[in-house]
Order: C-alpha cells, then sequence, then structure tokens
C-alpha cells in the first residue's frame, strides 16, 4: 500500500471520530456564516422596520448562531485530534511492527540518524494529515454547498460568484502552490535529513573525533547543514506566507465582487436591498473559513514525503518472514554449499561454505581477519539470509522457521554488545526477568566477574566498565538465559588468556550436553575443541579436531607456527 494510503487507511479507521470531526466542522463552519448573515440582516432590517419582534428574534438568532458556531468548534476540535492522535499510535505500533523484523540488519540499510528522523520527525509531520489535508477541504466544500445554495435563492448570479470564488481558494490556488512547494519542500527535507543522520554520526563518533583533531571540522560541516536547512525552511514559509496572501487576496476579490454585483442587482430592481448586506456577510463569513487552505499545499507536500520514507522503510531490507516451528533440542546444524555477498559489495564473503555440527559439540571458526567468521555466524543465527544454499537445524530449513522462536533456543555472544543505562541487575536481567540475586552472582562469578555488585551502576552503553568486564557481562547474560545452543564471537577477546581460560572451563563443564560454536582468534584454547573449521577468504580452507590438524601440518599448523614465534 502507498504511503498516503496507509495513512488514509489509518486514519479512516478511526471513522467514527473523523465523522464527527466533519460534522461538527461543518456546523462550526455554518454557524459562523449564519451568524454573520443574520447580523447583515439585522442591520438592513433594523433600518427599516420598527417592527420590535423581528429584531429581538433576531437578536436571539444572532446569540444561538454565536453559541452553536463555540460549542461545534469545541466538537471539531475535540474529535479530530482525538481521531489524529489514536491515528499516531497506531501508525507507531505498524511502523515499530514493520521495523522490529528488521531489525539486526537494518543498519546496513539506513543510518542511523536517518531512521531517528524516520521515527520521530515524519511520524510527527503526519499528525497534520487529517487537521490540516483531508479535512479542511471536505469541511469547506459542505460549508460552501450549504452557501451557495442558500444564496441561490436570493441571486443565482451572487451564488456563481461565491462558487467561482470558492473553486478558486479551496481548489485552483492551493494546487498551484501546492506544485510550487513540492520543489522546496523535497531541497528542505533533503537537508533536515542529512542534518539528523550528521548529528547522529558527530555523537556517535565524538571521542574518535576529538583524539584525531577532527571535532571541528565535523562540527564546522554539521554549522553548515544546519544553515542550510535554515535558509531552506525560511523558504519554505515565504512561500507560505505568498500562498496565504494569495488566498486571502482572492477571498476578499470575491467579497468585493458580490458587493459589487449585489449593488447592481438592486439598482436593477433584481434584488431586493434588504438582502443585500446579508449576501456580502454571507460571502465575508464563508471565506473567511479558507485560510487553512493557505497552510495545505505545505502540509500536503510534507505528509506525502513523510509517509512515503516511512513506507520505504519496510521493503528495503529483507523480511525474514518464515513462522514454522524450529526442532525441540537436541538438533545438528548442517549447512550446504553457502554463498554470500554484503549487498552492494561485489567480493562474496562467504563461498560454497558446507558444514555439520553435530548436538552437544564444540566447534572452534578461526582464521584470519575478514575471512568470514562473523559472516557465517549471522547467517546461523538467521540475521543474514544466503544468496545460495541451505542452512538445516535439525533438518528444517532455518529461513523457513519462526526467527524469534530461533533464537529461543540460543544464547548468542555478538562482538558488540549492549548496555543500558541502570545497573549490573537491570542489564542481567534482560536475559530472564524472574532470575533471583542468587542466580545472578552465581553467573558474575563463572565469569569472574564476583568484585561487581549487582546494585553497580552501568553508565550509557556501559561507558563505566572495561571492555574485558563488558564482554564478561555479556556471557553471565549468556548463562543466566542458560539455552542449549551457544553461538560466541570473539567472546573473550579482550579478557587476559588465564581469566579466558577459567571462562571456558566453567562454560564447558556447566554445558556438557551443549552445543558451542565459537569464533576465535586466540589458537590456545582449542585442544578442548571437538571440531576446529579454519577460514580464509570466505572459505573453509581445513576443519578437524585438534590433533588431526597439528598432524596435518597444514593451514592450521602454520597459523600455530605464526602464533607460536610471535608470542615466543
Ligand atoms: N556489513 C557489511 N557490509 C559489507 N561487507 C561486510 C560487512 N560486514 C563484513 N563485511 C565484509 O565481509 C568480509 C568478512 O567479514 P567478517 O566480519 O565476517 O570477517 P571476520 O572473519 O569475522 O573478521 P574479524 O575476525 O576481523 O571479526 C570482510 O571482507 C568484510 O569487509
Amino acid at each position: 500500500m502507498s504511503g498516503l494510503k496507509q495513512i488514509l487507511f489509518l486514519t479512516l479507521h478511526e471513522k467514527r471520530d473523523v465523522a464527527l470531526a466533519v460534522f461538527f466542522g461543518f456546523l462550526a463552519g455554518v454557524a459562523g456564516v449564519a451568524l454573520l448573515a443574520s447580523s447583515g440582516y439585522l442591520i438592513s432590517r433594523a433600518a427599516l422596520t420598527s417592527q420590535m419582534t423581528i429584531l429581538i428574534v433576531m437578536g436571539a438568532c444572532l446569540k444561538l448562531f454565536g453559541l452553536a458556531s463555540a460549542l461545534s468548534r469545541y466538537a471539531e476540535r475535540l474529535f479530530s485530534h482525538r481521531a489524529t492522535f489514536t491515528m499516531l499510535s497506531n501508525l507507531r505500533s505498524s511502523f515499530f511492527e514493520k521495523l522490529s523484523p528488521l531489525a539486526p540488519g537494518i543498519f546496513s540499510h539506513y543510518r542511523s540518524g536517518d531512521l531517528l528522523a524516520r521515527i520521530v520527525g515524519d511520524v510527527e509531520s503526519l499528525q497534520n494529515f487529517l487537521l490540516r489535508v483531508l479535512y479542511p477541504p471536505i469541511v469547506l466544500l459542505l460549508v460552501f454547498l450549504s452557501t451557495i445554495f442558500f444564496s441561490a435563492y436570493f441571486s443565482m448570479g451572487i451564488a456563481a460568484v461565491i462558487a467561482i470564488g470558492a473553486f478558486l481558494t479551496v481548489f485552483a490556488v492551493p494546487a498551484v502552490f501546492a506544485m510550487r512547494q513540492r520543489t522546496i519542500h523535497n531541497a528542505a527535507r533533503a537537508s533536515r535529513a542529512s542534518l539528523s543522520t550528521e548529528s547522529a554520526e558527530l555523537l556517535h563518533g565524538f571521542r574518535d573525533l576529538k583524539i584525531n583533531q577532527r571535532l571541528e571540522q565535523k562540527q564546522q560541516q554539521l554549522e553548515d547543514f544546519s544553515g542550510d536547512y535554515g535558509s531552506q525552511q525560511r523558504k519554505e514559509g515565504l512561500e507560505e506566507n505568498l500562498s496565504q496572501s494569495v488566498n486571502g487576496l482572492v477571498a476578499l476579490l470575491a467579497s468585493f465582487f458580490v458587493l459589487g454585483l449585489g449593488a447592481y442587482f438592486t439598482a436593477a430592481g433584481e434584488l431586493d436591498g434588504l438582502y443585500l448586506a446579508m449576501l456580502v456577510m454571507i460571502s465575508l463569513g464563508a471565506f473567511e473559513n479558507v485560510s487553512p487552505m493557505a497552510a495545505f499545499p505545505a502540509h500536503f507536500e510534507e505528509n506525502r514525503k513523510a509517509a512515503s520514507r516511512l513506507d520505504e522503510v519496510a521493503p528495503a531490507a529483507p523480511v525474514l518472514k518464515g513462522d514454522g516451528q524450529p526442532p525441540q533440542w537436541p538438533f545438528d546444524i548442517t549447512l550446504d554449499n553457502i554463498n554470500f555477498t554484503y549487498r552492494g559489495e561485489e567480493r562474496a564473503a562467504l563461498t560454497d561454505i558446507s558444514l555439520q555440527i553435530e548436538p552437544g559439540t564444540k566447534t572452534a571458526i578461526v582464521g584470519p581477519s575478514g575471512s568470514g567468521k562473523s559472516t557465517l555466524l549471522q547467517l546461523l543465527l538467521n540475521i543474514l539470509e544466503p544468496d545460495e544454499g541451505t542452512i538445516r537445524l535439525g533438518g528444517r530449513e532455518l529461513a523457513e522457521l519462526d526467527q524469534e522462536k530461533v533464537w529461543e533456543s540460543m544464547n548468542a555472544v555478538l562482538q558488540e554488545n549492549h548496555f543500558f543505562f541502570g545497573t549490573i541487575k537491570s542489564n542481567l536481567l534482560i536475559a530472564n526477568e524472574s532470575a533471583s540475586d542468587e542466580q545472578l552472582e552465581a553467573a558474575l562469578s563463572q565469569v569472574q566477574l564476583a568484585e561487581l555488585a549487582l546494585s553497580m551502576k552501568v553508565g550509557e552503553k556501559g561507558q563505566n566498565l572495561s571492555g574485558g568486564q563488558k564482554q564478561r557481562l555479556a556471557i553471565a547474560r549468556a548463562i543466566i538465559r542458560r539455552k542449549p545452543l551457544w553461538i560466541l564471537d570473539e567472546p573473550v577477546s579482550s579478557v587476559d588468556s588465564i581469566t579466558a581460560k577459567a571462562i571456558y572451563s566453567e562454560l564447558f563443564s556447566s554445558g556438557k550436553d551443549e552445543s558451542f560454536i565459537i569464533v576465535s582468534h586466540d589458537l590456545t584454547a582449542l585442544s578442548q575443541m571437538d571440531q576446529i573449521i579454519v577460514m580464509d577468504g570466505g572459505k573453509i580452507v581445513e576443519s578437524g579436531t585438534y590433533d588431526s590438524l597439528m598432524q596435518k601440518k597444514s593451514y592450521f599448523y602454520e597459523l600455530k607456527q605464526i602464533e607460536k614465534d610471535v608470542f615466543a
């Protein structure tokens, strides 16, 4: 469904509130026109008659229309805003539902600042869809139709002038400005997106920029983006003012025409002079309502663009859509002739990968940096999908399984782990909300972090923890989760080798029947593994047990020799 259509669908989902808002908006508009019409009639009548009853009735009508206009306006605001906020909340939920399955790989398609601009800026701009785009033309059309029918009773000529004025102010002028807005608005939106993206980059890379003395340069760049956005906003403002002035002028001219034509008809005896002031007041009252149409072009363009940017997000990234049940543990994992190339890259990250992992075994994936180890783990986690070949868990194709359920059987510790602002305890409870303090403390001891109190504060992104502490905390989380399939990507690369060995021996002794798939640069602790997969340039160059690979005296043996020489 295209962007605006979906927003329309979500808005019309609140059909009761939308209908009530239109009804009360119409009532407020018509009551406003009736108020002015009756005041015009009252002025003429008071000049021509001394009948007190008519004047009293007209005075009462004035009060009634005034009250009806105010109450209807209140009801219109109430229902239209209620419909808008419900629509916005539905939109946020539906956008989040679309985004959620793409989450692990989404940053390879969108920069975080761009996503933030879409989630916050674009969703917020859509709050104007009902209030400033959909509903003003409908209400205005209804008010004008009633006004035209009423005026036609007294003078067809005056009704025609009002009809032409309505066409110009409700359709023609806004349509011309909507076309002009398109270019200006696209430029403003593009510079807003650049500003947001660059701001997010500056925030994330602040430390690195400072260390490399590039902060000022980046700041200057950001100021340029901000200046550019400011000037685009000014242009938008000027255009909106121009649209308002032109529309106001056309409305005023229409009222002048009504007056001129009315005077002519009265002089020619075609119109009772008693109604002239009333008809002029009617046109003034009706055209008073057109002011929201001046802002219509800007809002329409903004909403059209925002809706299509939100709509873009979903199809851009592959949706992992399987819903099958993963097999019950224990299950084996097989990879058959897997090929994978990152989007936009020419070189394949993985070529012809085939391997078998039996349940309850320990597999190490080793190889030089960039050889494809982490990519292989991401395929196993179903975060990436292979271009060719199949991955099976217990004989069932991974692509057809429900991703969330697959993760339910895994303890994954990847190279980057996020820590939230809070305490050690709150960060551990993410893995299992019902874990007791004793369980949390036991997990901390298993990763040699017994010295950290559960109540210790954790800064944003775990800033107050060392690299090794963060890695161990991530393993502690996985221990608390305790699932039978461990997928670990360089889990102790920042931990000293004695502590790393102690952690591995804790994990292996407490998880005897569990499967471990570990990516590691460290070749020292590999003798305990059942299988070692050696990768280079995206291919498996050899595999086997530690002893068999050492006896073979091939690639792995040479890596070991290099390691020995370096650390000798
Ligand atoms: N998101 C990505 N987009 C494009 N190319 C990528 C992406 N991530 C990795 N690559 C490329 O894929 C290849 C394999 O990378 P991968 O991270 O799997 O290697 P690795 O063996 O895990 O390296 P390391 O040991 O340094 O973590 C590399 O050439 C890398 O540049």
